[in-house]
């Protein structure tokens, strides 16, 4: 198999369509520059949608589900189980991105990529399993090249759906017990850091827990040259399936002009990965909040992102990226349906 796809070009944002969407915002009923980001969203959206005027109704929400090797180090707060029985709670719409995707009508499938506890066959879950679990990181390789390569294929499989299904946003979400030591892990390597500012709590460790983790993690480092940048081989190396697909979804979302939303920590070490792979697919991405993770506002710092929302939030499963679009919809509805000065007859500066 050929990686040679994920660098081909992004869609193109159409400037002329940006430019008349600032033009059409700076005559609304309100002092130049007063809706602040609502106002940016709604001209970078026009911009990638070669339209005016942008509308983020029809949103597509895949949740990636792996399991990791690395969980054996006891690196969680929970069980491995808890991955398969999280899947068989988004198939039965109890989850909280199950709640969510319901709120906002958006189309939601959940992808598994490998689980030890495999749920098996279930309504509005894919199955593309790689292997029950990625290989204890601290030991060997998290996957071979080409589990790599499926798991990106994966996810540009969710692009395509997306885009077959009409979709003007696409969020990805994840689940896997013990990614946030991958997802540290990964961030360290592309980014030449120690764990100490990367690793943070997960699903609930307390001090002494993630002092654990930052051992774990400097474990797995050291196996490799630390001035390595190559984003592939950090990915096989210490990523995980659910982060890997993440990427893949990113690069190809760009790839078909469909907006991508950003969700927490471990969807942003994916899209770190996915800017470094493909530059130009950092256009397509908002970044929809700061998460309680440690090391989330470091990533969002180099990514150079000002994320919508600070509400504490840190689970996951594209949940934070849900609750940001309601915002998304409201820059829209603001952009498209406000009077222009001309036509309520008031005055401007
Ligand atoms: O998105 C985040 O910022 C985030 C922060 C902490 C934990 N999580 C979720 O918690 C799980 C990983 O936590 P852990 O402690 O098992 O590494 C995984 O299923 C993530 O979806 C997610
Ligand atoms: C219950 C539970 C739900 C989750 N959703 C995303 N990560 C999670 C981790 C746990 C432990």
């Amino acid at each position: 198999m050929s990686q040679d796809w994920l660098t081909e070009p992004c869609f193109a944002i159409d400037e002329a369509s940006r430019e008349r969407a600032l033009e059409h915002q700076s005559q609304l009923t309100k002092p130049p520059g007063s809706l602040g980001t609502l106002e940016a969203l709604a001209v970078r959206l026009a911009g990638m949608q070669h339209v005016v005027t942008p509308s983020v109704q029809s949103v597509w929400i895949s949740v990636f589900a792996g399991d990791h090797g690395v969980a054996a180090e006891g690196v969680s707060a929970f069980p491995q189980v808890v991955t398969g029985e999280m899947i068989r709670n988004f198939a039965n719409g109890g989850a909280a991105i199950s709640v969510l995707a319901r709120g906002l009508g958006a189309m939601l499938e959940v992808v598994n990529l490998g689980t030890v506890n495999d749920p098996g066959e279930l309504p509005n879950v894919r199955r593309a399993i790689i292997a029950p679990q990625t290989n204890n990181f601290c030991e060997r390789p998290a996957m071979s090249a080409m589990q790599l390569e499926l798991a990106l294929r994966a996810g540009a499989a969710s692009a395509q759906a997306a885009q077959d299904a009409g979709a003007k946003l696409f969020i990805g979400g994840e689940m896997g017990i013990a990614n946030t030591t991958s997802a540290a892990a990964l961030a360290c390597g592309l980014l030449g850091e120690t764990p100490g500012t990367l690793a943070g709590a997960g699903t609930g460790l307390d001090a002494k827990g993630i002092q654990h983790k930052v051992a774990v993690i400097e474990r797995a480092l050291a196996l490799y040259p630390s001035d390595d940048d190559d984003a592939l081989a950090w990915l096989s190396r210490v990523g995980g399936f659910e982060i890997a697909a993440l990427c893949g979804a990113y690069i190809s979302a760009a790839q078909r002009g469909i907006p991508i939303l950003v969700d927490g920590f471990i969807t942003t070490a994916a899209a770190l990965a996915a800017v470094r792979i493909n530059p130009s697919s950092r256009e397509w991405m908002f970044f929809a909040h700061r998460s309680r993770e440690r090391g989330h506002a470091r990533l969002l710092s180099v990514l150079e992102a000002d994320p919508l929302l600070d509400l504490g939030l840190r689970l996951g499963e594209g949940s934070g990226a849900a609750t940001a679009v309601p915002l998304m919809r409201l820059a829209c509805d603001l952009h498209s349906r406000m009077a222009t000065f001309a036509q309520a007859g008031v005055s401007g500066a």
